[in-house]
């Protein structure tokens, strides 16, 4: 690697022991001058290593001056500081900076370097805060929207308690709107923020507040710029503002899969740093309107039928998906339709491949650089898009227990791995599982499969295709009868009894799972829009940091 010019070098104390201590435009170093040497163990004969710490001037929050007082703080208590351990350093500035912990969990950590000076340690200060003052990805101004109903309606004690101290700790500025009913923060976004003053819009809450966060800026940016959204073939306008999401829901399962872990602090930080991830965004269509967008999971059927009984047991919190996950796996119930879908091509990456969609992902990059050089999603295309029955497209017309579209792996908690954990965030395609009509027993080894190293799409009754567009139309959907049993429509068709004997008023339509959200039509038409918007994170990063040499440890 090619070496850096030396900014500032000087020799400073830390925690009662001198360091040289070395910026250049890439790193923080401080190494111990080898006053004291600590023993390592392990070995055969006794081996002797001097500490010495890196960081990446990336990952700096701030610096700021500290006093020096006779007392200093260490772990979290108050210890008394010999008065000889700061003699002749009478002056200190701190580092704030990212620290890497276990499973993708970020922290700030602080590090105060005491000088001879003040001159020197001011030069310190001003040098770093220039250093700083390049990296020009960093946010200053955010919007932020909290919605204090998610998940266990924490939303506003985490951004209070965990969040704000760290913006402004890093001089990031905020207007904070703590939203008093739903698609408040979807309407503020669409007719009211003067989004020019933003570097980018922050949402506390869960899948469903984001959901509500890129509907308000996507169509804000598609009205700004004179596009119809009611054209499925439309290609739409990208969003210029990231979006930062502050986990404070129920699945967080969009902050999971792009980040690693559904943390706030380490969320807070990824905004901080100015991190960008691009992402997928799917656009949903029934009968040429648009509907909504997706960037996780479309879902008819299992999960389709899992946010329908949950919508009506929040106040279960988070629990409610585990009660009516258990529930309407127990109900079995099928549906039966034909999906559609013209498979991605020429591409990068299947379905069942074993990479995953990690920070700098080459797959994504090269797949959105193809689709941004020949525009092959939207040719506007009349042809390819009309010719559904044409040989680009495939039909399957089936029973199924579920049909889901990941754009994404859409891991959270509850599936570390995910729906479809190859799936990628930014290369254009939606992964289609199709769960066809099986047993209780072969199903609950599907969706078992999902929470442990099993291969879930490794079963006869399970079919995965990596896709551009898709439709869906459910075998009952004629005219209005759709909308009469999807609305519970409990008269000329409400009831309407097929193979299930024990229930005997089994519902012939399920309802789609739009990121969290049920859409009001069963028949839809899908399109993924490569990279629409982009996020404050950097995808899962590849391993936990703890033996690279780049983090403050002993190299
Ligand atoms: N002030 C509010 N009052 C009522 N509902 C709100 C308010 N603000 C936002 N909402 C709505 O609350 C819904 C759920 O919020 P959110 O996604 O934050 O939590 P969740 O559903 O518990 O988590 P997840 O979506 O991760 O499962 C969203 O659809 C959002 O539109
Ligand atoms: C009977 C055993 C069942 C085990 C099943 C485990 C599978 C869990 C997979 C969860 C995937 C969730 C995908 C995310 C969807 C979100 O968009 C949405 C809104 O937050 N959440 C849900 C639960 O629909
Ligand atoms: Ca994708």
């Amino acid at each position: 690697m090619e070496k850096q010019p030396r900014l500032l070098s000087s020799q400073l104390l830390l925690k009662s022991r001198v360091f040289e201590v070395t910026l250049n435009r890439s790193l923080l170093t401080w190494k111990e001058i080898q006053t004291k040497k600590k023993r390592v163990s392990g070995g055969a004969h006794n081996t002797f290593k001097v500490g010495s710490y890196c960081v990446p001037v990336s990952e700096i929050v701030a610096v700021r001056e500290t006093e020096v007082d006779s007392r200093t703080k260490d772990e979290g208590r108050w210890q008394k500081m010999s008065q000889r351990s700061t003699e002749g350093y009478p002056y200190a500035f701190t580092v704030s900076y990212v620290e890497r912990a276990r499973q993708h969990r970020w922290r700030c950590s602080d590090v105060t370097f005491h000088c001879s000076d003040g001159s020197l340690c001011l030069q310190w200060i001003q040098t770093i805060r220039e250093q700083l003052a390049l990296l020009t990805s960093r946010p200053k101004h955010l919007l932020v929207y909290i919605n204090p109903y998610g998940g266990k309606q924490q939303g506003k004690r985490i951004y209070e308690e965990k969040v704000a101290p760290l913006f402004s700790r890093a001089s990031i500025s905020t207007d904070v709107i703590v939203t008093e009913y739903a698609n408040h923060a979807r309407d503020h976004l669409l007719k009211g923020a003067d989004l020019r003053k933003y570097d980018g819009v922050v949402c506390v809450g869960g899948d469903g507040m984001f959901s509500e966060i890129i509907h308000g800026l996507i169509s804000r940016t598609q009205r700004d710029a004179g596009v119809d959204q009611n054209r499925p073939e439309q290609k739409l306008v990208s969003c210029g503002l990231r979006i930062g999401i502050i986990p404070a829901g129920s699945t967080d399962c969009i902050c999971y899969a792009t980040v690693g872990i559904n943390d706030p602090v380490t969320s807070a930080l990824h905004i901080i740093v100015g991190d960008s991830q691009p992402l997928d965004v799917c656009s949903v269509h029934h009968n040429n309107t648009f509907l909504r967008y997706s960037v996780s999971l479309l879902g008819y059927g299992f999960y389709g039928d899992v946010l329908t009984d949950s919508e009506r047991k929040r106040w279960m919190g988070p629990a409610r998906y585990d009660f009516s996950g258990f529930k309407t796996f127990l109900t079995h119930h099928y549906y039966e339709g034909t999906i559609s879908f013209l498979p991605a091509t020429n591409i990068l990456g299947t379905p069942r491949d074993k990479t995953r969609c990690r920070a700098g992902c080459y797959i994504c990059q090269h797949n959105g650089q193809l689709l941004s050089e020949d525009g092959q999603a939207y040719k506007t295309d009349e042809d390819t898009f009309h010719s559904e029955y044409g040989s680009d497209w495939r039909v399957i017309r089936g029973r199924f227990l579920a049909i889901n579209a990941a754009s994404m792996s859409c891991a959270c908690p509850r599936s570390p791995k995910g729906l479809s954990p190859s799936a990628h965030l930014a290369d254009g395609t939606t992964d289609l599982i199709l769960v066809r009509k099986c047993s209780r027993i072969n199903f609950l080894r599907h969706l078992l499969r999902h929470t442990n190293k099993g291969d879930q799409f490794d079963l006869s009754f399970v079919e995965v295709h990596r896709v551009r567009r898709f439709r869906f139309v459910p075998k009952y959907c004629e005219g209005d009868l759709e909308l009469d049993l999807r609305e519970g429509g409990r008269g000329l068709f409400g009831h309407i009894c097929r193979d299930h004997p024990a229930c005997g008023c089994a519902p012939v339509n399920s309802s789609w799972n739009c990121d969290g959200e049920i859409l009001p039509h069963a028949t839809i038409e899908v399109g993924v829009h490569c990279q629409l918007i982009r996020l404050f994170a950097r995808g899962i990063e590849e391993q936990p940091m703890f033996d690279d040499p780049c983090v403050p440890s002993v190299i």
